[in-house]
């Protein structure tokens, strides 16, 4: 373990000191940090822990946390250096393997190098083919959701959304990338039983695997014969469901991963990348469409405005969707996708290792804006959530839900300099975004042709001032409302 003031010297390399934390309690490898951490997630109020030590310490500082030197930083400079222009010289290291590998094996997300490279290359020529996904195959699936949120008897519906959307992610993801979905949602009849005995594996799994997250080179102090079962079960389930995709000659319905699922023979590596894919899409997606509803509860103006632009475009028939060009159309949609991201993005904090001594561009000395040492080994986090809110780039209501925002400045100029990057960016960018937008436009712009209100239904408090100082963060591997989202929908 290197000393604290080794991580300090960079001045042959023109670097400023780095603020580096006290060791409160003086215990060893930063665990008075992890504990700091683990009581605001038992507060649900981590994202704002990070938020606050920002505020106090600068954009960029240094702590020793779970046995590694860390540097902290909000700033949008060392996030485009680190994610794009020195991207070679940071990785996850061997930590994703030790944190997810049981469940992931070996797919796009725990791989570095040629591997990942390989997947990289195959996942992409997959998800950026033209017109995917088919809007043909949500809308299926939109219609076994609407039915789990408004049942045709019942108006208005009072219900928690958030199960919903992450059932409706799963069989819209399972679907467009097996050609089998799990169909969670979809009537008795339909009920898939391999991929309900998969959903409730991975869901269980994935709660293990957000808590070996945290540990990080602890995380092998967070297992148990229940995290290998459940491992067990949602890889061997998964499997089943490749081999009856394949059994059901896939060629017959066009799915992206006909070719790639048809060829191969080895059902391993297929499971992995598909487990990679489902670990990346499922969790972020439904995030995503739980802070919309859940803002859009909250602020009636927003959701009159949005109203007006997905009618004008789509119309108030609820038996006729949009179209792709439709969606491309709606504006003002896309300027409350962007401030959802923005406020609320999937992964708020992240991280990556250093694998080669270097520096990042600011952060150092009194005025933070000499560039910092970073020696080969140290943990990287950068802070989506803390740049997202930061009032250096979006000024004095940075904290402030604006839609308009988006309007004033681009979000093509946001992605560029890097103080906007919900799906990060350069080489390991989220190869899903497009998929994502597609498919939360859609849903989004369905629901509101189907239902004219949406109402907070909280049985504690129905005030929605100041809502957002209220919020309490649930963070498992991605963030979401952490009491769900209880909502009154009223059918148009
Ligand atoms: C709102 C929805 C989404 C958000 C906010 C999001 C965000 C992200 C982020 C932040 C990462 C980087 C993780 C890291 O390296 O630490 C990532 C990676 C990734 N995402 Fe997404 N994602 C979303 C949806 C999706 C969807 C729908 C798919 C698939 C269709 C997908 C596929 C991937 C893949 C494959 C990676 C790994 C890329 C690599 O390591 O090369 N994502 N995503």
């Amino acid at each position: 373990m290197s000393t604290p003031s080794r991580h300090n010297h960079g001045e042959a390399r023109g670097c400023g000191r780095i603020h580096l934390l006290a060791s409160s309690w003086k215990l060893p490898f930063g665990v008075d940090k992890l504990f700091k951490s683990l009581e605001a997630e038992r507060d649900r109020r981590l994202p704002l822990l990070s938020l606050e030590d920002h505020e106090r310490y600068g954009d960029t500082y240094g702590q020793y946390s779970g046995g590694m030197f860390t540097i902290l930083t909000r700033d949008s400079r060392n996030i485009a250096s680190l994610l794009s222009g020195q991207s070679s010289k940071f990785d996850y290291g061997n930590l994703r393997q030790i944190c997810f590998g049981c469940l992931l094996g070996e797919g796009i997300f725990t791989e570095n190098g040629e591997d990942w490279k390989r997947s990289r290359k195959l996942l992409a020529s997959e998800l950026q083919k033209p017109k995917f996904p088919p809007l043909s195959i949500i809308e299926s699936h939109f219609q076994d959701m609407l039915r789990a949120i408004s049942p045709p008897d019942e108006t208005p519906s009072s219900i928690d959304v958030r199960p919903i959307f992450y059932n409706y992610t799963l069989d819209t993801g399972t679907d467009l990338f097996l050609g089998v979905s799990t169909n969670l949602l979809a009537s008795p009849s339909s009920i898939n039983n391999e991929g309900k005995r998969f959903s409730l594996a991975f869901n269980k799994a994935l709660r293990w695997l957000a808590t070996r997250e945290r540990f990080k080179t602890f995380a092998w102090l967070v297992t148990g014969p229940e995290l290998w079962s459940l491992c067990n079960t949602a890889r061997d389930s998964l499997e089943n469901m490749i081999i009856e995709a394949q059994r059901q000659e896939m060629g017959s319905t066009v799915t992206p991963f006909n070719d790639f699922l048809g060829r191969t023979t080895d059902i391993g590596k297929a499971r992995d990348e598909l487990m990679s894919l489902l670990f990346a899409a499922r969790d972020s997606n439904a995030s995503l469409l739980c802070w919309i509803i859940y803002v859009l509860a909250r602020e009636p103006e927003v959701f009159k405005k949005l109203e007006k632009d997905v009618l004008s475009i789509a119309g108030d028939d609820s038996s006729v969707p949009p179209t792709d060009f439709d969606l491309t159309r709606m504006q003002y949609l896309e300027d409350v996708l962007y401030e959802c991201l923005r406020l609320f993005p999937a992964v708020p904090i992240n991280g990556r290792i250093c694998n080669t001594t270097t520096t990042l561009p600011a952060g150092g000395g009194r005025s933070g804006e000499e560039p910092v040492f970073v020696p080969k080994g140290a943990l990287v986090c950068f802070s989506t959530f803390g740049c997202h809110r930061s009032t250096k780039y979006y000024g004095e209501d940075a904290m402030e839900f604006r839609p308009e925002r988006w309007r004033e400045v681009d979000v093509k100029t946001r992605t560029r300099d890097y103080t906007f990057h919900p799906f990060i960016g350069g080489p390991r960018k989220c190869l899903g975004e497009d998929f994502a937008l597609k498919l939360t436009k859609y849903t989004i712009c369905r629901l509101i042709q189907c239902f004219g209100a949406i109402r907070v239904d909280n049985l504690e408090s129905q005030d929605t001032s100041n809502w957002q100082e209220k919020i309490k963060y649930q963070i498992g591997l991605t963030m979401s409302p952490d009491d769900g989202v209880h909502v009154k929908l009223t059918r148009r």
